[in-house]
């Protein structure tokens, strides 16, 4: 083995997760890559061609790159507690009325899990992920994990929920790095085409991006089950017929087959009644917001209220806010309004830089 270690490094076939596998090569670790098949994309009903993460050209990808620099590749197949965790959540929070998120439910409770598992029959010291975030031993021996360089490519949002023990033995090899140059350096390894491919999927499993396709893919019965509703103005006047309240979520302005005359949102979405909630803009904001199962990462716990800034969805810019900690529940008061609280939705706490943690949007 190398002085440097043995890393397992997690190749999804992009961009980042090659650059970040040849990077630890090249310092001398000894990288083992591994591609987890999470999904069949051909089974998902949707029209596109297969360029997910998990389809045969990724995983081929992945393998030409490793066996060219000359280090193990294997394949993981985690089809199974995908399927019955991530995917079978998401559709159970459309149908609860929320906005879930299956990228921190996987990096949560199956993709690190998957990996260390992995890395510990292969004799690997570490994972790596091209993820773009830092990560460090703070002064109170936790680790913690800060925002990626690259502001537009910061994955720290989607991070909040992996455990101090797997932060221990993990790397972001990329968190130093932007996207341009990380891209720069595929084309300097000689790999154009990996330098151009596109970002993935926002979610990996969805076909075409298209949710509502796939919820009725997964649960066929869903239409049947629930049915048209009303929309309501917040005073409850019915103003017209929706298709369904999972097929939206908080925020929602396109797609809602309603003229009213003015610019509507979701604001609301009313399971028990079937109906949807709309309204103008302003009455998507909100001043307060309440964080369930929690997640801390930079502190054990807050012993006393604390200022942070808080995001409330992945490209949010983040608000000013004072946290207040009730046990698993973080109580969250923003400074100014903020619009579009989803529940179901990641909020996430930071302090400068450093993520605090985070946790799911309640009602
Ligand atoms: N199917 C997979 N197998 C192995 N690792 C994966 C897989 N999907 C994602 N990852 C890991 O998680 C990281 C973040 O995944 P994400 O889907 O956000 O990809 P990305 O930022 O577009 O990166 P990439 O260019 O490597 O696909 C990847 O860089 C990779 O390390």
């Amino acid at each position: 083995m190398s002085k440097k270690g043995r890393v397992l490094v997690a190749m999804s076939g992009g961009v980042d997760s090659s650059v970040a596998a040849v990077m630890l090569h090249e310092q001398g670790y000894d990288v083992i890559g591994i591609t987890m098949k999470t999904w069949d994309y051909a089974s998902a009903g949707g029209s596109s061609k297969e360029t997910g993460c998990c389809s045969l050209d990724s995983i081929n990808d992945a393998r030409a790159l490793a066996v060219g620099y000359g280090f193990p590749h294997y394949i993981l197949d985690i089809r199974d507690e995908f399927g019955d965790y991530v995917i079978d959540n998401f559709v159970d929070e459309y149908i609860a009325g929320r906005t879930p998120n299956p990228c921190v439910l996987c990096n949560t409770h199956i993709k690190w899990s998957a990996l260390m598992k992995r890395a510990d029959k292969l004799d690997c010291e570490f994972i790596a992920t091209g993820h773009y975030a830092n990560i460090r031993m703070h002064d109170n021996g936790r680790y913690v994990i800060s925002k990626g360089r690259d502001e537009n490519k910061d994955q720290s949002y989607v991070l909040w929920g992996v455990s101090q023990e797997n932060l221990a033995r993990t790397q972001f090899p990329l968190g130093s790095f932007t996207k341009k140059e990380i891209r720069q350096m595929a084309l300097e390894m000689g790999q154009a085409e990996l330098a151009k491919k596109s970002e993935s999927y926002e979610i990996c499993f969805v076909p075409d991006n298209d949710y509502r396709a796939f919820l009725r893919h997964k649960r066929p019965t869903l239409d049947q089950e629930i049915g048209p509703g009303n929309f309501i103005l917040s005073d409850g006047t019915v103003v017209g017929q929706h298709i369904g309240y999972p097929y939206f979520t908080i925020g929602q302005r396109k797609g809602l087959g309603i003229a009213l005359g003015k610019p509507m949102f979701v604001i609301e979405i009313l399971p028990e009644s079937n109906s949807v909630v709309l309204g103008e803009e302003h009455e998507l904001e909100k001043s307060q917001a309440f964080v369930r199962d929690i997640n801390l990462v930079k502190y054990a716990s807050l012993e006393r209220p604390m200022e942070a800034v808080t995001k409330i969805r992945y490209k949010d810019a983040g608000a000013e806010s004072v946290l207040t900690q009730q046990g698993n529940v973080m109580q969250v008061d923003f400074a100014h309004q903020v619009k579009g609280i989803a529940p179901g939705q990641s909020a996430v706490f930071y302090e400068g830089n450093d993520l605090l943690g985070g946790g799911f949007l309640m009602k």
